[in-house]
């Protein structure tokens, strides 16, 4: 079975990016590129990336009018990305259209519930109710809009996983015992995701922070 970590290359610099891509190579499955990195290099920055010869996760979160996200997922056709997201929350509509215009080998997953959150954020956005229904109800809308998937914590994935068998499931929120927490709040270790059913694992700082990321990497990699 191939590595199913991505590491999130949160870094502002292309270069410092490059070097550590190039040395976790050996311990990951894949590269996860977000707003950060878009935003800073763009189309050259995921080339420069993509030289690795590993899958790319085009991170954009898209979330606007169906027709401004249909035309933002054409315009990067051209990088082949494997995976890109949108925010369910944008609706049935934006996520059937966001599917109807990407490339025929990018897998469409919207992003339901950020795992930065928990039931009292959820309750000041408006939404009444716990992250547990919220995001299965979303899962249910990104079904039905034609997704390959959803992102979601590792508190969920065992139940939207009983719920849509054949769905494409991506983890982030993801630390060991010995990490830090930093900004999230619905966090699992990698193995319990993938226990639960997370095809794609999501790790940034665990990996990016840690003294020695080819260690860190490897250490991830063995517990899976
Ligand atoms: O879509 C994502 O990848 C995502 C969704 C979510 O709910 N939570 C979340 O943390 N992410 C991303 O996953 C990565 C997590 O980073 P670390 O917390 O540093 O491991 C970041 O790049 C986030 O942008």
């Amino acid at each position: 079975m191939s590595n199913p970590v991505y590491l999130a290359l949160d870094l502002p610099q292309l270069d410092a990016a490059k070097a550590l891509a190039e040395r976790v190579r050996a311990h990951i499955g894949g590269i996860k590129l977000g707003l950060e990195f878009f935003c800073a290099h763009g189309h050259h920055g995921v080339h420069e990336i993509a030289h690795l010869g590993l899958p790319i996760f085009l991170d954009l979160k898209l979330h606007d009018i169906p027709n401004t996200v249909a035309g933002a997922m054409q315009a990067i056709h051209v990088l082949e990305p494997a995976i890109v997201t949108v925010h369910a929350s944008g609706g049935r509509a934006m996520m059937e259209d966001a599917k109807a215009a990407a490339g025929n080998g990018t897998r469409v997953v919207a992003v339901t519930m950020l795992t930065s959150m928990d039931d009292r954020d959820l309750v000041q956005t408006g939404v009444a109710g716990k992250a547990h229904d919220h995001v299965l109800r979303l899962a249910e809308l990104a079904q039905a809009a034609g997704l390959d998937g959803i992102v979601c914590s590792g508190h969920e994935v065992a139940a939207v996983h009983r719920q849509w068998k054949d769905g494409f499931f991506v983890v982030p929120g993801l630390r060991m015992a010995d990490n830090g927490i930093g900004d999230q709040k619905r966090v699992v270790t990698p193995r319990r995701a993938r226990d639960d059913g997370a095809s794609v694992l999501v790790v940034g700082r665990p990996i990016n922070r840690a003294d020695d990321p080819v260690a860190a990497a490897r250490a991830i990699e063995a517990t899976l």
